[in-house]
């Protein structure tokens, strides 16, 4: 076997999965360095949400290994894997799925919850990310009611407000208005920055992609360029204007 990465948050490995005989990703191999934003740009289809689920554990790759700060993903039980997702890394995807019985700030706060934290604790990191996604006002309300872009900002609280060392961004701006991307995305970036959380961003908007340190493409499930994704120096050029 290959020596596992010391300072790589998250490695992949010759990834090769298929959904039901049809390849979704073909050797797909990278890195991800603590604290940058990785954006993996590609057209719809093209593997991007099979790639982020095989990187955070959802799904294990056919073919390949995952690495997470030197430690193997692809080979730990389920159990282990949901535990690793609840307590390392964060989730947002395109469509903000909250849990329709609890209020925005109890939806924040799930994954400190689970994982144990006092109430009181886990309520105050959750007002604290509402806060910053200008969403506080909406702390007791529930789900139902709320703007697609208030319910989206909730989502991204949920996911930042563990503090995760690798955050998995799926499209998370994909289904918003201008206006409310660039809020949402600016979020995500300056939490990136001010926590040294890894982004891994999955995005078919070029612009978009452009906010991110690196960007690797993805065509019919295949990284093309190098797996070190030299192609694209983005964050410091970014006016955050989208
Ligand atoms: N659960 C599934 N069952 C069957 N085929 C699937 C499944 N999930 C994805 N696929 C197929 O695998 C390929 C890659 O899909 P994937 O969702 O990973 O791409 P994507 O780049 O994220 O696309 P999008 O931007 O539309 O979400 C596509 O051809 C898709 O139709």
């Amino acid at each position: 076997m290959v020596d596992p990465p010391d300072s790589d948050v998250i490695e992949a490995r010759s990834l090769h999965h298929s959904h039901s005989g049809s390849p979704a990703l073909i050797a797909v191999s990278l890195r991800t360095r603590r604290g940058e934003v990785l954006a993996v740009h590609g057209p719809r289809g093209s593997g991007k949400t099979t790639l982020l689920r095989c990187l955070s554990g959802q799904t294990v790759a056919d073919e390949g290994e995952v690495w997470f700060d030197g430690d193997p993903v692809h080979t730990l039980s389920p159990l282990r894997r949901e535990r690793l997702r609840r307590e390392r890394f964060g989730w947002i995807g395109p469509e903000p799925s909250l849990v329709p019985e609890l209020t925005v700030w109890e939806n924040a706060a799930l994954p400190l919850l689970l994982n144990g934290v006092p109430h009181r604790h886990a309520k105050a990191a959750a007002m604290e990310w509402l806060e910053r996604l200008d969403i506080d006002g909406c702390a007791r309300r529930r789900p139902y009611g709320l703007t697609r872009a208030e319910r989206q900002r909730t989502a991204a609280a949920r996911a930042l407000v563990g503090e995760p060392a690798v955050l998995f961004a799926d499209e998370p701006t994909a289904a918003l208005h201008r206006a409310d991307r660039a809020l949402l995305l600016r979020t995500l970036l300056a939490a990136a920055g001010s926590q040294r959380t890894t982004v891994v961003l999955a995005t078919h908007d070029t612009e978009v992609a452009a906010l991110a340190n690196r960007t690797l493409a993805l065509v019919d499930g295949r990284l093309t360029g190098s797996p070190d994704g030299t192609d694209a120096e983005g964050m410091a050029a970014c006016s955050l204007s989208v």
